[in-house]
């Protein structure tokens, strides 16, 4: 009798203890799943700013030069994105910067071998990612920046964290994610959804937008998209780190101490030898067959003739930067120059330090563009970066907003064709280019004169209303 009573009393006890348990922690997770919202601070400087972006972080300069603009006012920035490679140095070491990195895909993602099961796992693995991040691991932002492309998935998850933690959102458009799709050709039954996608939720998510160009502005505004909040046009500007080299002995000092120019080094300096600079993440919307058939046809008319002070002069090729299409290029530029197509010119990539970058656009004779606008209205950063360094450009023309940036004559040249380009190239890099090109140079130092700091702050710190604040903290400092 007495050991069943004491069993059930302590059967009885433990069955309590445990409900008590469960209800606990069911109530805790339940309380943990609610995402916290925004507040205002009471001093405006604690507010948090999330700068997102679905790609990687160090390879995309508008939205880092956002973030070392909202650190410049001694806001919180919270960064968003896939940790590949280095930020820029102004956004590392900094106490009210931190990252939050996207947890990457899995391996077989990339091998390529089932391409529409990794795009739909990518979507799904990013939808749960972004979501995550967004709503539970970062702190309520007062403002979250969102780079578009690419829309999908960020633009509905941003729509639900937004509407959940009172965020205000600012879409800032470089381009259209349906036109970049357009370009792949396995994807192109898919631009439809996108399109759809991309204008349905775009209409309607940003509480204010930014484009990249004046054209592009008009396009979000007109009958496509139908946007009804503002929309500020702000054009990429150079960083501080691009900066004109005058002096031929900076020039000899930097080349000589690069890996990829050191034999060179001298050449350059007095002439005999060119160096034309080209950057791009190898997307398909960047045609380097083009580039590479001009100086094919630049070689030949380097072939057969005996030299003399008017023959155009060798040219040294760097292209920087990281992308997907670039082995199939590597493979192709070792084919040419097996073949002996391109006698007289070496082309050589690299990927290098934002300090070496900026450095090597500076110590240039000549930057190439190769940048086609899927969309026809946005522009080519590098070119800004060129400009910053008062390096004059040869650019691929033919699209819409290209006279938003490049001034024919002025600090650059069109081209549209490869014999184009070659022309360009003969006309600049030759002897009796020296004057078109030192004019060029004047006319890139004075665009890119205009930094972006000043158009920042004129733009995105009024619409963050940092201006006011920071002349109220001011006054009461
Ligand atoms: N650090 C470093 N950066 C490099 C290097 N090479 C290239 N880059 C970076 O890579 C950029 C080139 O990237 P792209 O993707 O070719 O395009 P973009 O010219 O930057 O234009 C993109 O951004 C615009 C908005 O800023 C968009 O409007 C446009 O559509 C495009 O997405 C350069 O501006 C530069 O910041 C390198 O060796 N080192």
């Amino acid at each position: 009798m007495w050991p069943a009573f004491i069993f059930s009393v302590i059967a009885g006890g433990l069955f309590v203890v445990s409900l008590a348990y469960f209800f606990d922690t069911a109530k805790r997770l339940a309380l943990n799943s609610i995402p916290t919202r925004y507040t205002p601070s009471e001093n405006p400087k604690d507010d948090h700013i999330q700068i997102i972006v679905v790609g990687d972080i160090g390879r995309s300069p508008r939205m880092q030069y956002h973030a070392i603009s909202v650190t410049n006012h001694g806001r919180y920035v919270d960064l968003v994105g896939y940790k590949e490679t280095a930020r820029h140095p102004a956004l590392i070491g900094k106490e009210n910067v931190s990252l939050y990195p996207l947890a990457p895909y899995p391996e077989w993602t990339i091998w390529g071998t089932l391409p529409l099961l990794s795009l739909v796992y990518k979507v799904i693995h990013q939808f749960c990612t972004l979501f995550y991040t967004l709503m539970y691991a970062t702190p309520a932002a007062k403002w979250m920046i969102i780079q578009n492309p690419p829309s999908i998935p960020i633009f509905h998850v941003a729509l639900i964290v937004a509407w959940f933690r009172g965020t205000k959102v600012i879409v800032d458009w470089h381009n259209y994610g349906h036109t970049l799709m357009r370009q792949t050709l396995l994807l192109r039954p898919l631009v439809p959804v996108y399109r759809w996608y991309e204008k349905g939720f775009g209409r309607h998510l940003g509480d204010v937008n930014l484009s990249v160009t004046d054209a592009m502005n008009r396009q979000l505004k007109g009958p496509g998209f139908r946007i009804k909040k503002p929309i500020f046009t702000l054009h990429d500007r150079p960083a501080q780190v691009f900066q004109p080299i005058i002096s031929p002995k900076k020039r000899l000092d930097f080349l000589r101490g690069l890996p990829e120019t050191q034999k060179e080094a001298q050449s350059i300096v007095d002439g005999s030898l060119r160096l034309i600079v080209s950057s791009t993440s190898w997307t398909a919307d960047e045609d380097f067959g083009l580039m590479l058939d001009a100086l094919m046809e630049y070689a030949e008319s380097l072939l057969g003739e005996a030299s003399t002070i008017d023959s155009p002069p060798p040219i040294l090729a760097i292209i920087t930067g990281k992308g997907p299409q670039k082995q199939p290029y590597l493979d192709k530029i070792k084919e040419l120059t097996d073949q002996g197509r391109l006698p007289g010119i070496r082309i050589i990539t690299a990927w290098l330090s934002t300090r070496e970058y900026a450095l090597l656009l500076a110590c240039a004779d000549l930057g190439i563009c190769l940048h086609m606008s899927s969309s026809g209205v946005d522009l080519p950063m590098k070119v800004v970066d060129m400009f910053g360094a008062g390096l004059p450009v040869a650019a691929y023309s033919a699209y819409e907003s290209f006279g938003e940036l490049i001034k024919e004559g002025v600090n650059g040249c069109g081209f549209k064709t490869s014999s184009e380009l070659k022309e360009v190239l003969q006309r600049l890099l030759g002897v009796h280019g020296t004057e078109e090109l030192a004019r060029l140079k004047a006319g890139a130092i004075s665009e890119g004169s205009i930094r972006w700091e000043e158009t920042w702050n004129s733009v995105v710190g009024r619409i963050l209303e940092f201006v006011g604040d920071d002349q109220n903290q001011n006054k009461r400092a």
